[in-house]
């Protein structure tokens, strides 16, 4: 593994314009994340433009959080757009399990090959078509209850899958890796998850998926880390993880990333 600070410094040179079709509780959170980390957000979902839009994107990414019958219909436009444009586009299947909405939804945006997946142990177990606890957003399954969904699934997409939780598990089938970082505060902000989303597609814009999608969360955990420092609760910590975000030196992001083979 390359260090991670290489993937945070060609984003913050490269400034990538990423698109995020996310929900509604995401929205600002997501965009703020991506601009403290360097890249250029663009929440862009109406069905009339998502697809030309995901054709010039440098990334795409897709959150079903807040789905409704319009942006369902948007999402695979602008999720096969992006595939026949060779933009690099990031699945998040929030609540996949609930509903049966979800779930096709789902099956749907798969069919048009995302180059990586990044949900919780909850939603990758539904995904892959295992039994999962989860009943909304947030996880009820262990990240070690999902690995093997995640290798089956990513055998299966031809996707990097990454799993995140107290300790991250990443796989594009073949290789495997955890990453060790972030803080328990972390999953008491709401949509912390998606906004992860959205910094993988500005990792993955320009590098190699794996490799990217591993400096993303490992960056995004170091940054949960030093918030959580001087955080008294949930609230200081979000506006604290988008200063770290700002701040974050490639020295420090090194010497404190926790990355090792699975
Ligand atoms: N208990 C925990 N300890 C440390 N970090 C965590 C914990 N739970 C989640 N995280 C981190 O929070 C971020 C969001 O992940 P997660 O809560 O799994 O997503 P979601 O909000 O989609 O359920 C990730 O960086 C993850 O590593
Ligand atoms: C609470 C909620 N309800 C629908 S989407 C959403 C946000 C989920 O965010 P995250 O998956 O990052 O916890
Ligand atoms: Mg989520």
């Amino acid at each position: 593994m390359d260090d991670p600070s290489r993937h945070l410094e060609r984003v913050r040179r490269d400034a990538p314009l990423v698109q995020y079709i996310t929900n509604y509780v995401a929205m600002n959170v997501a965009a703020n994340v991506l601009l403290a980390a360097g890249a250029s957000p663009a929440m862009v979902h109406a069905r009339e433009e998502a697809p030309g839009f995901a054709a010039m994107a440098d990334a795409l990414a897709i959150n079903i959080g807040t789905i409704d019958g319009r942006t369902a219909e948007a999402m695979p436009l602008a999720a096969a757009a992006a595939r026949a444009a060779g933009t690099p586009w990031v699945f998040d299947p929030v609540a996949v399990g609930a509903t049966a909405f979800r779930q096709e939804t789902a099956r749907g945006l798969l069919a048009e090959r995302p180059c990586v997946i990044r949900g919780n142990a909850s939603e990758i177990r539904a995904l892959a078509g295992l039994e999962s606890q989860g009943r909304g957003a947030d996880a009820s399954d262990a990240v070690a209850a999902a690995e093997d969904a995640a290798r089956a699934l990513a055998g299966r997409t031809g996707a990097v899958v990454a799993v995140t939780g107290p300790v991250d598990f990443v796989t594009d089938g073949e290789r495997a890796a955890r990453v060790a970082n972030g803080h328990p505060l972390m999953p008491r902000v709401t949509a912390l998850g998606c906004a992860l989303t959205g910094l993988v597609a500005a990792f993955v814009a320009g590098g190699p998926r794996f490799e990217a999608t591993l400096a993303a969360l490992a960056c995004f955990g170091v940054a949960g880390e030093i918030a959580a420092e001087g955080a008294r609760g949930p609230g200081s910590l979000q506006v604290n993880l988008l200063d770290a975000l700002h701040a974050m030196e490639p020295g420090t992001l090194d010497a404190r990333a926790r990355i090792d083979p699975a």
